[in-house]
């Protein structure tokens, strides 16, 4: 057994290993120890300094924070004799409270940004008992030499996870910090004993309807054998088989279905069409509490694997073409796509459509929910045509735009009502009591939105008119498309231009995430044939934000900056000693901006 010092030596020679660039064995070094070094090296932490950043986003008033507290406060009594402090941090590793047992070492910990609203996250101030945490998804216990960052090798910390009982997703992170020389293996289990405190204390504090929700989800747990899962307005739980049952997309695809279903019936039972091609049952009921519906509890079966899935008239196509933007285009093709949720979504809408019955295409603005209902109908029905009818129109004429819809004439015409949830309130409620008042479902008709909605949400009611609902993926899960969509786009930008992306740029178009979708990729084109008519468009000609994919949503004044270190790199030739005197920055500050704004190299 090694004493302190020896360990300390152990630690430090090995640590100097791996900052030499060499790639040691770690030997004697706690696996999860080594593993957390190896990915602050790789995160490009600086070794010498603490520099994380100060957040001043914090939600003081969660119920992280409200279920915590008492814990909090007790701990703090039971280490009054010792100099340690107990923090809590959100999931974002953003510290929210500190309790100090005494003024000393919370002056110490101040000392290096140990303190509310700076953030510990591993890949800013490397291994630590908050931010190893998150990385790991399980507590740790990280004393003297095992920090990756000097500066605190001074300390030790015990940090354990709080995970939201319900969804079973990590809320956050409570740590005891102390001195080095102070720690004791007590630490640990006293973090994790009061962070499953915290977590009986979050179980208890749920609303009503939650509990609802809750005590019919475990009803049928516990009866069914099978996989379960639960839908409410704000949360999801689902079994072990469930877990194992379906991938992610197919598994955001069914709790969509399922939100879109509980606003119209009080029982469930549904075969659903998932992304991949899976066919599953589900068959459930409605949870309502007091008159609200507090969310879906269903028994989920398949019925069919995804060799079934059945070919749609999208891959029968022959080359890609475009439809207009103004969507009236005759014949037009949307680009083939190999993304399985939009081949899914493609199916439910043909086959919608096929049957004349309402459908409701969901997904994120400009993911071309339009566009494919468009095409669709005008491939079904070469002499259609397709009408548009606006949120604005509605919005001035309910009534006039009810009476559109319930007689779409005698071509075959389809009227899309778009972005419905964009309608005010006291529209949608006129629309609705208008479409209803027809004994007949409606035909003919289709919708596109954001969401399906919540039963509260204004437009919940008139959606759950339309017997069919889909949902296409946002650009960012189908980037295997994005080649195919820029030399369409460009074929409709430039339909007499040779014009093409070369390597670079279309590498950094696949690689961004599109939170405009289709229509800001369009954009982003347009913007660079102005800078380049013709020829082999550069990175470069891209807009600056194709440079950058940030971690989180960034204000306009992060845009600006990140805007102005994309400019300077750029003009600099990719060579960031030059950039950072551009712009007067440190190089290390230089580094940690490219990092924080996800700036390609
Ligand atoms: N699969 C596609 N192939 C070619 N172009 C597409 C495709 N999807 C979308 N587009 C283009 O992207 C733009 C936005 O498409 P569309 O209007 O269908 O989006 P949307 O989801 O209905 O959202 P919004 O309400 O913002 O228009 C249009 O210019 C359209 O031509």
């Amino acid at each position: 057994m090694l004493d302190r010092a020896d360990r300390r030596l152990l630690l430090t020679s090995a640590r100097a290993h791996l900052l030499e660039g060499a790639d040691p064995a770690l030997r004697g070094v706690p696996g999860h120890v080594a593993a957390s070094w190896r990915r602050s090296a790789s995160s490009g932490v600086d070794p010498g300094e603490v520099s994380n950043e100060y957040f001043t986003d914090l939600d003081l008033g969660s119920r992280l924070i409200h279920c915590a507290r008492p814990v909090i406060e007790q701990l703090a009594e039971e280490i009054a004799d010792a100099p340690m402090c107990v923090a809590l941090t959100d999931n974002g590793a953003r510290l929210l409270v500190r309790r100090d047992s005494d003024a000393q070492i919370g002056r110490v910990l101040d000392h290096v940004h140990f303190a509310q609203g700076f953030g510990y996250a591993e890949g800013t101030v490397g291994t630590n008992g908050v931010g190893t945490v998150l990385e790991f998804g399980e507590s740790v216990h990280i004393i003297g030499a095992e920090h990756f960052v000097e500066p605190l090798q001074t300390f030790a910390c015990a940090g354990a996870p709080i995970r939201d009982p319900f969804t079973g997703r990590i809320a956050g992170v409570l740590d005891i910090s102390c001195r080095s020389q102070d720690s004791t293996p007590l630490m640990h289990s006293l973090v994790r004993t009061s962070a499953a405190r915290i977590e009986r204390n979050l179980l208890m504090d749920r609303d009503q309807t939650q509990q609802a929700l809750f005590e019919l989800y475990s009803r049928v747990d516990a009866r069914s054998r099978g996989a379960v899962l639960a839908v409410g307005q704000r949360m999801v739980m689902s079994n072990a088989a469930m877990q194992t049952l379906l991938d992610l997309a197919d598994l955001e695809a069914l709790q969509d279905h399922m939100r879109f279903a509980m606003t119209g019936h009080a029982r469930l039972d549904n075969q659903v069409d998932l992304p991949s091609g899976t066919r599953v049952r589900v068959r459930g009921s409605t949870v309502v509490v007091g008159g609200d519906i507090a969310g879906v509890v269903g028994v989920v079966g398949v019925v069919h694997e995804p060799d079934g899935l059945s070919a749609t008239a999208l891959e029968r196509r022959p080359a890609p073409q475009l439809l207009s933007d103004t969507g009236r285009a005759r014949g037009g093709r949307v680009v083939a796509s190999s993304s399985p949720a939009w081949r899914a979504a493609a199916a439910t809408v043909e086959q919608a459509l096929r049957a004349g019955q309402a459908v409701v295409v969901l997904g994120e603005p400009g993911t071309g929910r339009a566009t494919l209902l468009s095409d669709l109908h005008l491939s079904l029905h070469p002499a259609g045509s397709i009408v548009f009818v606006e949120a604005d129109e509605v919005e001035a004429a309910p009534r006039e735009a009810a009476d559109r819809l319930l007689q779409p004439g005698s071509e075959p015409a389809l009227h899309v009502l778009r972005d419905v949830d964009r309608l005010s309130p006291r529209t949608a409620q006129a629309l609705f009591a208008r479409l209803r008042t027809t004994a007949r479902p409606l035909e003919h008709v289709a919708a596109t939105a954001v969401q399906s909605g919540t039963a509260e949400a204004p437009h919940g009611p008139l959606l759950a008119l339309f017997r069919a609902s889909t949902s296409v993926p946002p650009l960012r899960h189908r980037s295997a498309d994005v080649p195919a969509l820029v030399r369409a786009l460009l074929a409709e930008l430039a339909p007499y231009r040779e014009v093409r992306l070369d390597g670079e740029a279309m590498r950094l178009v696949v690689r961004y995430c599109w939170p405009g979708n289709v229509r800001q990729l369009r954009e982003a084109l347009a913007s660079a044939l102005r800078l380049r008519p013709a020829g082999c468009i550069q990175a470069r000609d891209l807009p600056t934000y194709c440079s950058s994919v940030p971690r989180s949503s960034l204000r306009p004044v992060d845009e600006a900056e990140r805007d102005a270190i994309v400019t300077a790199l750029r003009c600099a030739g990719g060579n960031k000693v030059a950039a950072a005197t551009a712009l007067g920055l440190a190089r290390s500050t230089l580094y940690r901006k490219i990092r924080q704004y996800g700036i390609s190299d």
